[in-house]
């Protein structure tokens, strides 16, 4: 592993240095609120959510991490996109739940090596193996933060939107009660298939082909 890609690695574990007030924020879905945080490589996440999400009942809760090319340039290569809108539209739904916005683009390796990582896959590697050939391992997301963030918001417990087992691993691991794991199967096509496969078979996604 380069200087480089060790750095990356290390810089995905941080903790929440500064946080703002709430403020609204309308969507096509319904009246949000927003609170951004700011962690120690001075890496800004979000929060919005909807309802009072300090009361016991579990919270709906999505942790989504950042993909500038599925979040915002409509990508079909992978269902990030399909997925926030969904999350955000079911909490809407249920007019109370919370997003977590975490700037881990890429699993972590940022969209530069993303980009790389497409490259290669472009020339028939899985996502996987490109993560691996480029030094990084498959995943190398932190979730301490998203933990931090939860208690900051005096969430106590969550019905966790998310087909990764490591996410529901990773929240109990920091003392977030998980009551539920809801799946969130969406966006399917033919340019991700392969994607959502190899997340299945060699991530251990729970994914069951249903929604297309
Ligand atoms: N390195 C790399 N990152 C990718 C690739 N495709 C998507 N991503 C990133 O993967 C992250 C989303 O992860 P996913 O594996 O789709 O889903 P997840 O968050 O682990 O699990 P879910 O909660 O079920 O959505 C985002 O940060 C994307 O930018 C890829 O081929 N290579
Ligand atoms: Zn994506």
């Amino acid at each position: 592993m380069t200087e480089d890609n060790k750095s990356i690695k290390e810089q995905t574990g941080y903790h929440i240095t500064d946080v703002t007030e709430s403020a609204k924020l309308p969507t096509p879905f319904g009246i949000f609120n927003i609170i951004a945080f700011k962690d120690e490589q001075n890496k800004e996440h979000a929060a919005v959510y909807m309802g009072d999400i300090t009361t016991d009942a579990p919270v709906l809760a999505r942790i989504h991490s950042e993909c500038l090319t599925g979040d915002t340039m409509f990508s079909l290569k992978c269902d990030c996109g399909f997925q926030l809108e969904a999350a955000m539209k079911q909490i809407a739904k249920e007019k109370r739940g919370v997003l977590l916005y975490v700037r881990q683009e890429g699993r972590g390796i940022g969209l530069f090596n993303k980009i790389k990582a497409y490259h290669l896959q472009d020339n028939g590697m899985d996502t996987v193996d490109a993560n691996l050939h480029l030094g990084f391992p498959a995943d190398a997301r932190h979730y301490e933060i998203c933990a931090e963030m939860f208690n900051y918001l005096k969430v106590k417990s969550i019905k966790l939107m998310t087909n990764n087992p490591l996410k529901v691993a990773e929240m109990k691991k920091y003392n977030i009660n998980v009551v539920e794991r809801v799946a969130i199967e969406v966006g399917r096509n033919k340019y991700n298939e392969n994607y959502l496969d190899t997340k299945e078979e060699r991530m251990g996604h729970w994914l069951t082909h249903g929604n297309h």
